[in-house]
Formats: C-alpha cells, sequence, structure tokens
C-alpha cells in the first residue's frame, strides 16, 4: 500500500479489541510515513511527527486543520501547539497502541501541508 492509499482511506469504527498493527505490518506502514517517529511512552506506542512554521498564528492555523482532520475521522490525536512549532501524535486509546487508523491519519496530517 502507499502512502497515497492511506491518505484516501477513512478511519474505521474502532473499539477496545481492535487489532493493533501486527510486527509485521509495522515496517511496511512506518516507511509510508517517514517524517514520523513512533516513540513508546508507558508501553503504548504512538506515531509523532514536530511540524515547524513561522510564527505562532500559522502553527495555530495548521492545528486547527487537524482538529477538523480529527472530527472528520472521528479519530483525535494528541496536539502540542507552541510558538512556530505543532506536534501531533496519534495513536488508538481503546487499544492502547497503534491502529492502521493512526497510519491513515498521520498520512492525512502530512496531506495538510501540501494543501498549505
Ligand atoms: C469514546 C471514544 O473516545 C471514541 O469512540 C473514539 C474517539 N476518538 C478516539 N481517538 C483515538 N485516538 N483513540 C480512540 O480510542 C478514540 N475513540
Amino acid at each position: 500500500m502507499t502512502t497515497e492509499q492511506l491518505t484516501k482511506q477513512h478511519c474505521e469504527a474502532c473499539q477496545a479489541g481492535a487489532p493493533q498493527v501486527s510486527d509485521e505490518e509495522l515496517p511496511t506502514l512506518l516507511a509510508q510515513i517517514p517524517d514520523w517517529a513512533a516513540p513508546v511512552r508507558d508501553g503504548v506506542m504512538m506515531l509523532e511527527r514536530e511540524f515547524k512554521f513561522k510564527n505562532y498564528k500559522l502553527a495555530w492555523a495548521f492545528a486547527n486543520k487537524v482538529s477538523t482532520l480529527a472530527e472528520e475521522e472521528f479519530h483525535h490525536p494528541a496536539i502540542l501547539l507552541e510558538w512556530g512549532k505543532v506536534t501531533v501524535t496519534w495513536w488508538t486509546h481503546a487499544i492502547r497502541g497503534v491502529h492502521k487508523n493512526d497510519f491513515i491519519c498521520a498520512a492525512k496530517t502530512d496531506a495538510l501541508l501540501d494543501a498549505e
């Protein structure tokens, strides 16, 4: 599956018991979002990327776009908004890890930049 295909997909409603991304799938999916890191915090894997901007207002506008994306997909990230920087972190709370949804949303988050 290509990055292009990830951005064209939509999140599925997921609840506890939904499958985390398997160790076999992980490398392939990570390769499609090369600017994202996959930190593990308190045993929970996440997808995280920092986006840099010239000032606070531009960072704020991007954070708003990510929030709109989240509502559209009904899948919600952590967003840290700072002067000139937005850190977006995707993971699936219901399964305490990363689901395919998180990769779809990370790819869609990158696509928001191209739309700027
Ligand atoms: C009630 C529950 O929070 C909702 O079903 C959705 C909302 N958005 C969500 N977003 C994320 N990242 N993980 C979830 O498990 C999740 N659950």
